[in-house]
């Protein structure tokens, strides 16, 4: 997978080069390229901002500087046509459905955001030669799109084959099958006066497997019923429905 991500704080991003996804690019699994969008600005001051139409406070993103990046950043691909994603408030809900669909892509081009956002006719203009993403972390508001990026290439980036050691782990986890993940314990099996539950020492896999599921659900209906609620019909069996 080719991820390129322009941004006017080059740096926000250098965390992508540590741990889980630093290992996905030595391995090559993965190509990242960040671009500082004033690189496409042509005054002194190379500026990217300017005000808004219409009044309101704050600045917005002008859209040339944007127009000659994804000019250039389309321009330096392979022939596929690359999905643009917009972190922005406004966007659709980022999901891990949403993170399994962008893992299944070839090339994903990030457009970071700063001041009171983007000029909307960027995104009008990309949809020429990108397909086009807003979407949104969730019901907060940040000051740009930088973090954004950071968490979607993470839960994009830790779903492709070879990037984490046991893929299994994948699929026990919180959101992978729909639900939360059971509460998971370690060593010592006491530890001020708190047990871990005997099932779990017990050696029995049925047992211990039921256990699981049985405290995923418990775990989704307290915190998450909107995730039980979205779960297909076949997936809850007779028992389930009793937990
Ligand atoms: N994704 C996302 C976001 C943002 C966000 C994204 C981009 C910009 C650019 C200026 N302000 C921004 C906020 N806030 N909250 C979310 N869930």
């Amino acid at each position: 997978m080719r991820i390129d991500v322009l941004t006017i704080f080059p740096d926000y991003l250098a965390p992508l080069g540590l741990s889980l996804i630093g290992k996905a690019r030595e391995q090559g699994l993965v190509e990242l390229a960040v671009h500082d969008l004033r690189g496409w600005t042509t005054d002194r001051h190379r500026t990217v901002d300017d005000t808004p139409y219409g009044g309101g406070p704050g600045m917005v993103m002008r859209p040339e500087p944007w127009g000659q990046a994804l000019d250039a950043v389309a321009a330096m691909g392979a022939p596929e046509r690359p999905r643009l994603v917009l972190p922005t408030p406004a966007g659709r809900p980022f999901t891990q459905a949403v993170a399994h669909e962008y893992a299944a892509l070839p090339w994903l081009v990030f457009g970071c955001g700063r001041y009171e956002g983007i000029d909307a006719r960027v995104a009008e203009e990309a949809r020429e030669r990108y397909d086009v993403d807003e979407v949104s972390l969730g019901d907060y508001v940040l000051n740009g799109g930088e973090v954004a990026v950071l968490v979607v290439v993470e839960a994009v980036a830790r779903l492709l084959p070879g990037v984490i050691g046991n893929a299994q782990s994948l699929d026990d986890e919180s959101h992978a099958a729909g639900l939360l993940e059971a509460p998971a314990y370690t060593k010592p099996a006491l530890w001020r006066g708190h047990r871990v539950p005997d099932v779990l020492l017990s050696g029995d896999h049925a047992r211990i497997a039921r256990w699981k599921r049985d405290e995923a659900l418990r775990r989704t209906r307290s915190v998450r019923p909107d995730l039980v609620a979205a779960l297909p019909p076949g997936d809850l069996d007779r028992r389930d429905r009793e937990v």
